[in-house]
């Protein structure tokens, strides 16, 4: 068997085109702020390439960024200065914050309803309680790749447990009436759970560590992994060419879901702006 491609970033150009024409029809630019702080060199190019996909499809969309020294107090003012710009609709923080900066309080800090991550408790509670709301990007990229797969009944696994993906990925297709196991670093043969999904998510940050007889024949494979190898080659958490000799379809990396969570912050983006106002 040779897997379909699942290709994210048409899927993607394609989402950000019905959005850039949501947006010509409004009155308004939606307003996106990012807030770097210090030089992550990986956050560089993510911010880059969220500022000009936001500018391509009509957001107001700015970065702001903060020296590495920044302390956590001066970080809250600049969000909470954010909150209560009306002209800003959507907030991201970027990740990794410095090692000074308690994470969590500024998640918190934002604002549910500009959090266009979706990380902050409230939105993390309405997804888990069925309630609508601001949710994670990446995990919801990854549900517009799944458009056309079975997923009621279907046995889902998704590796790994993060707040960012992990966790809102596994709530999402519980939502979607899959069965769902979250395996993670403690799960005892990860080979043998993996093997019996009939969708499986890869989020655990280990360059290829889904190898191809991990596969159950004729399973959906999503790769949200992002791994730079040594040589400078990035790869994914599977063994992609042996995983396709399997699956019926496949996400690349790159190509795959890393443009489905620049389109989704917009989306997400999009909404908050329009509850809002
Ligand atoms: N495509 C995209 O848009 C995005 C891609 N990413 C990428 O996705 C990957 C995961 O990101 P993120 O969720 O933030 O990562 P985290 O490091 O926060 O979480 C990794 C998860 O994987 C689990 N894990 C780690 N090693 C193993 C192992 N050997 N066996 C089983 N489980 C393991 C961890 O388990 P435990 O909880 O037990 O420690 C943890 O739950 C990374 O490669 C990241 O770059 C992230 C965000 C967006
Ligand atoms: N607050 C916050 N929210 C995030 O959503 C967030 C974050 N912090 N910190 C870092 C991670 C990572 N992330 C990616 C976004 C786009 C691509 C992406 O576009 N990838 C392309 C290109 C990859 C490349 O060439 O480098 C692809 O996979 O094809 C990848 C990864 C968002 N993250």
């Amino acid at each position: 068997m040779s897997a379909r491609i699942i290709d994210g970033k048409a899927v993607a150009a394609e989402l950000r085109a019905g959005l850039k024409a949501r947006i010509a029809g409004l009155s308004f630019a939606p307003g996106l702020v990012v807030v770097r702080v210090g030089d992550d060199p990986a956050s560089g190019v993510y911010v880059r390439n969220k500022d000009k996909a936001a500018k391509e499809a009509g957001f107001a969309s700015r970065t702001i960024h903060l020296p590495e020294d920044t302390t956590q107090a001066a970080l809250l003012a600049q969000i909470a200065e954010l909150n209560a710009d009306p002209a800003v609709d959507g907030i991201l923080v970027q990740l990794p914050l410095p090692g000074h900066i308690d994470t969590q309080a500024a998640i918190n800090a934002v604002a549910p309803e500009k959090d266009v991550d979706g990380f902050h408790p409230v939105n993390a509670g309405k997804l888990a309680s069925g309630q609508p709301g601001l949710v994670p990007c990446t995990p919801r990229g990854v549900m517009h790749l799944l458009k056309g797969t079975e997923l009621r009944g279907a046995r889902a696994v998704v590796l790994g447990r993060s707040q960012i993906v992990g966790r809102p990925m596994a709530q999402l297709l519980l939502a979607a009436d899959c069965t769902v196991t979250i395996a993670h670093s403690r799960t005892r043969d990860l080979a043998a759970e993996c093997a019996r999904a009939d969708v499986l998510v890869a989020a655990v940050g280990r360059p290829e560590m889904v190898r191809g007889d991990w596969v159950k024949p004729g399973a959906t494979v999503i790769d949200v992994g992002i791994n730079r190898l040594p040589d400078g080659r990035l790869v994914g958490d599977v063994a992609f060419a042996e995983a396709a000799e399997r699956a019926a379809a496949i996400t690349p990396v790159p190509g795959g879901v890393g443009p489905m969570t620049i389109a989704c912050l917009l989306e997400n983006t999009l909404d908050a702006a329009i509850a809002r106002r």
